[in-house]
């Protein structure tokens, strides 16, 4: 696809801003900011590493995996933007890619097949994802880190006792990446109501599995047509569903990439963003937290300098809302102790 179809394809969406300035290759000034993508050649991790490479935010793009990095760092590597792409494979690697990182993505990790839930991969993951942040705290300790790697639910918990350890935990610079949830809800909505969805806004708050997933559509702008009590169920059901719809319809082929791969676009891009000083940057995230009495949780946060510069309350809810959080709770409570259990195991 030629850039200027890319381009004009994304103007239609005002989240997709780091797309839409003057061109890919932009003169003006920006500070070095060197992005590492732990996952790089997967199937979030190469249209990611592709979205970050168009960002003209970024000086420095390393493209970490196991498998197969190497082609597709030459690969993204000749696109003519500013970034500068390098790519790294294996455990020798690792310090490298990371030295230096303002801002790592970890989409390192198995992915969903149908009838599993996420938590089914923390056999899995838990293990890479604890590996990988060892090797953070080692190399980038100062590093924003945006986690995709499921179940986030737990290894955002996971990432964090592992900083604790090493002594490096910054809790204004950890994210469980939730972007996707919002993303989805901005999406149904707008088809519901029958407003521009480059306009929407719909918090979604809790966590990132399930029933743990909770979109917010009383405080979803703009007001379109009145939503039926049974419409606002029927669309919070499928923003909770729309990982394993994705799952599904991929029968055996994995999860969300795509969709993923802008979202965390996005998220990494509005972190750039809050570290360059750009004010006012609110988005969703999954973060340490004492909005409610879990210790991490999803909410619209204000991102700056630092990392976390505010973790934004949850607004009025109605008793819709206000149930589906009393029903959360007690699982994403069980998916944080079980993260924490086993960082400290
Ligand atoms: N947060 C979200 O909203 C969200 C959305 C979609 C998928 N996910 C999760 O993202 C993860 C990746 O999904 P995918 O579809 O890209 O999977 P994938 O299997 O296509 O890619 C994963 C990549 O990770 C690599 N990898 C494995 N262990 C590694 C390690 N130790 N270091 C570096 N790289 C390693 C693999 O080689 C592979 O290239 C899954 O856990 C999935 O559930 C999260
Ligand atoms: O559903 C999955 O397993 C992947 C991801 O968490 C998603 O929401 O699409």
């Amino acid at each position: 696809m030629r850039a200027s179809m890319l381009a004009t394809i994304l103007k239609r969406s005002t989240t997709s801003s780091f797309l839409l300035r003057r061109s890919y290759h932009s003169s003006e000034s920006q500070p070095e900011r060197k992005v590492t993508v732990l996952g790089a050649a997967g199937g979030i991790g190469q249209p990611l590493a592709l979205l970050m490479k168009l960002n003209p935010l970024v000086s420095k793009l390393a493209l970490y995996d196991i498998a197969a990095t190497p082609g597709v760092a030459a690969d993204i590597s000749h696109i003519n933007t500013r970034s500068l792409v390098n790519g790294y494979m294996g455990d020798e690697q690792l310090g490298e890619a990371l030295e230096g990182s303002d801002v790592v993505i970890i989409p390192a990790g198995v992915p969903r097949k149908p009838g599993m839930t996420r938590d089914d991969l923390f056999n899995i993951n838990a293990g890479i994802v604890k590996g990988l942040c060892t090797a953070i705290a080692k190399y980038c300790p100062n590093a924003v880190i945006n986690m995709i790697s499921n179940p986030v639910n737990s290894t955002v918990p996971i990432a964090a006792e592992v900083f604790k350890k090493a002594g490096t935990y910054d809790k204004k610079k950890l994210f469980g990446v939730t972007t996707l949830d919002v993303v989805r809800a901005k999406t149904f909505y707008a088809g519901k109501v029958k407003v521009n969805v480059a306009d929407v806004d719909v918090p979604v708050v809790g966590g990132h599995a399930g029933i743990t997933i909770l979109p917010l559509f009383s405080q979803a702008t703009p007001k379109g047509s009145n939503l039926s009590d049974e419409e606002i169920t029927a669309l919070t059901k499928r923003t909770q569903d729309g990982g394993t719809e994705v799952v599904n319809a991929k029968a055996g082929k994995g999860s969300a990439t795509l969709s993923m791969a802008y979202a965390g676009a996005v998220f990494a891009d509005a972190c750039l963003k809050g570290l360059n000083g750009v004010p006012d940057i609110v988005e969703c995230s999954y973060v340490q937290s004492t909005i409610t009495d879990l210790p991490f949780f999803a909410s619209k946060v204000r991102l700056g300098k630092n990392g976390v510069e505010e973790v934004l309350g949850l607004g009025n809810l109605t008793d819709f809302e206000k149930q589906g959080l009393e029903n959360l709770k007690s699982e994403l409570k069980s998916s944080i102790d079980k993260g924490i259990e086993f960082a400290n195991a």
